[in-house]
């Protein structure tokens, strides 16, 4: 049994550098996670959310930032402390995992293979039987080659999960899956992160899928623009005291309104658009 890591990132921007010209994948991302929690991190296409995860994951040094892992930064961590945090702390499941198995062994067997080079041999199992059971797949004999695209995916989350990681990390589980085997992977994933107590954090597209975990992060031009839960979204103000509007209001609103903000109560601000006619003044 593990128990979840909590997660801080603080004001976390990523400069690509590509060709010479810079690409602001993240642009200073405040984020909380509590132990235990499993939020989905939702946004459109190069919003930023892969780049998130692999900063968390320490596979990326973000260029700027603070990365609180239980409140060590491990954007400051050298390269062997953060070999460490892989290897003990943290389970990963990155698109086209499944391509990382071994094809001709059974799912216990896989698992079994990753087990063996953890410090913790059998032990480190535990949670990832959890998962094989969950899917259905503890005593299945059959090589993964031989499994659905479902089994397959179950597998690589029971792998992931060898060593008890106390942080789940997982990049679309489920884009290759249809609606049935979509939900037998999110109760297998839910099942086991819960029994383990292990924090999960997940990229996903699918507002389905997202809604399957207990909290919505939505990325936006990467930021954290809003969240909440099933049916109430929160935007998120900025260190900078900026606020993302929702995506429907920046269509009647474009960038380059002007606004006038109003205190109308302790609990209550109002923005009012200036009229376009005066706007051109
Ligand atoms: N290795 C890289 N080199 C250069 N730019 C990158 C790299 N990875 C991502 N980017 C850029 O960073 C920005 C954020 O990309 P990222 O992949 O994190 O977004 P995303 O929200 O995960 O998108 P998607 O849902 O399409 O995977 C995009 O502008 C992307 O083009």
């Amino acid at each position: 049994m593990s128990t979840g890591a909590a997660i801080r990132t603080v004001g976390v921007v990523h400069v690509f550098r590509v060709a010479g010209t810079d690409v602001a994948a993240l642009r200073g991302v405040d984020l909380s996670v509590a132990p235990g929690e499993r939020v989905a991190l939702l946004g459109p296409s190069g919003s930023g959310k892969s780049t998130l995860l692999s900063v968390v994951a320490g596979l990326r040094r973000p260029s700027a930032g603070a990365v609180l892992v239980d409140g060590d930064d491990i954007a400051r961590f050298s390269e062997s402390q953060l070999y460490d945090y892989r290897t003990r702390s943290l389970g990963l499941m990155m698109q086209g995992t499944v391509s990382n198995l071994l094809p001709y062994a059974s799912p216990r067997e896989n698992v079994a293979f990753v087990a063996g080079r953890t410090r913790k041999g059998r032990r480190a199992q535990s949670t990832s039987s959890v998962a094989l059971e969950a899917a259905g797949l503890a005593d299945e004999r059959r090589p993964v080659a031989r499994l659905g695209r479902a089994d397959q995916q179950a597998t690589a989350l029971a792998v992931a999960m060898t060593g008890d990681p106390r942080l789940l990390l997982v990049d679309e589980p489920t884009s290759q899956l249809d609606d049935d085997a979509r939900e037998s992977l999110l109760d297998t994933l839910v099942q086991a992160t819960a029994a383990a107590g292990t924090t999960l954090l997940m990229v996903t597209h699918d507002e389905n899928v997202a809604h399957r975990m207990q909290r919505m992060v939505r990325m936006r031009d990467g930021r954290v623009g809003a969240e909440g839960q099933r049916h109430e979204q929160y935007a998120v103000i900025g260190a900078d005291g900026s606020v993302q509007l929702p995506e429907e209001l920046l269509l009647a609103w474009p960038a380059g309104s002007t606004v006038a903000v109003e205190a109308a109560s302790a609990d209550e601000i109002t923005i009012k658009r200036r009229p376009p006619a005066e706007e051109t003044q």
